[in-house]
């Protein structure tokens, strides 16, 4: 039998650094929410753990041994001996949180495989910061340094187009190059849907300067977003991933396939944000 679990794309819809801990680790706050991309994860029980890696972004990640499902499947007893697939769409090292949303479904996939319980949030956020708040798909309010997971309240209907130059930034080196460590903190998230895209506009995200910084073409891609006039255009996590915000599927989907047609080597996705 084998079992199989999506993995979304992480959005940061906003993303406040508002301190820095003694071990060297941000302290958060940022809304999130989730746009299915279509990659997947696939087990089954088999004599030995192993991780194949298909799909249109395999060669990405060229070293199996290395991945954060290899680690996530570790945290299982050692009998639990799975064969592991990964179909890999989302391009690697993008703010979107490919690997821990990879983490998360194996997780959920491994605990229903073997019947056994889903390892806890400390050992979630070992994985990775955010492995926690890819562990669920509606929108949410992350704080801490990822392990604070509430609901975000009341979100309207959402759709995004999600755009990636194709150049990968490492998030420690993002973090590093960020001017204040402490900025002004999230103001509390509307109770009513009507007031959530408003609000949402007055946040930041705080890694967007430092990532455009290291990466020039980041702001190519965010005035190919504004240009497709969307209720917003923003960086998630530390980039150089982009996404904008649409009322409609359909405009959803005219930013992204205007972008490709002019853009054809950047990568492009659209949805629904899933609520
Ligand atoms: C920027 C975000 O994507 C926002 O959702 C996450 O905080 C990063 O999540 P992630 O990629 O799962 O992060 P990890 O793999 O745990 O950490 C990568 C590096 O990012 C930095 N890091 C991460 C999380 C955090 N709260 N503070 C940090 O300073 C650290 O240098 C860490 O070594
Ligand atoms: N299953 C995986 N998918 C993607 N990257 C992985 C995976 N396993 C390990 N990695 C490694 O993790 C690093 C970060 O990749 P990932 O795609 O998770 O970054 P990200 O989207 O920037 O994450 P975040 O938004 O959580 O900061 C890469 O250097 C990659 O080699």
């Amino acid at each position: 039998m084998a079992i199989r679990r999506s993995a979304a794309a992480k959005i940061n819809l906003c993303l406040h650094v508002v301190g820095q801990r003694d071990d060297g680790l941000h302290d958060l706050q940022s809304a999130v929410a989730f746009l299915d991309c279509g990659e997947w994860v696939e087990v089954r029980k088999s004599g030995c753990t192993q991780l194949n890696i298909l799909g249109p972004k395999a060669a990405e990640l060229p070293r199996p041994d290395d991945n954060l499902i290899l680690k996530a499947a570790a945290l299982f007893p050692r009998h639990c001996q799975t064969d592991i697939r990964l179909h890999k769409t989302m391009p690697v090292a993008s703010g979107i949180g490919g690997g821990s949303a990879d983490a998360a479904a194996t997780l959920h996939a491994m605990a229903a495989l073997w019947d056994l319980p889903l390892p806890d949030v400390a050992a979630q956020v070992l994985l990775g910061a955010d492995v926690p708040v890819c562990m669920g798909r509606s929108p949410v309010l992350m704080q801490g340094i990822g392990a604070q997971i509430s609901p975000l309240g009341d979100v309207p209907a959402l759709f995004a187009c999600l755009v990636n130059p194709g150049r990968g930034l490492s998030t420690a080196r993002v973090f590093e190059q960020l001017a204040s460590k402490s900025n002004p903190p999230l103001e509390p998230p509307p109770p009513a849907a009507t007031e959530f895209c408003a609000w949402l506009k007055r946040q930041r995200n705080d890694l967007q300067a430092p990532a455009l910084a290291a990466e020039p073409m980041i702001a190519d891609v965010l005035e190919a977003l504004a240009a497709q006039a969307p209720l917003l255009a923003r960086m998630s996590g530390s980039g150089a991933t982009c996404f904008a915000l649409f009322e409609s599927l359909a405009a959803a989907q005219d930013c992204a396939s205007t972008i490709q047609a002019n853009q054809r080597d950047w990568w492009v996705a659209s949805g629904a944000l899933l609520i």
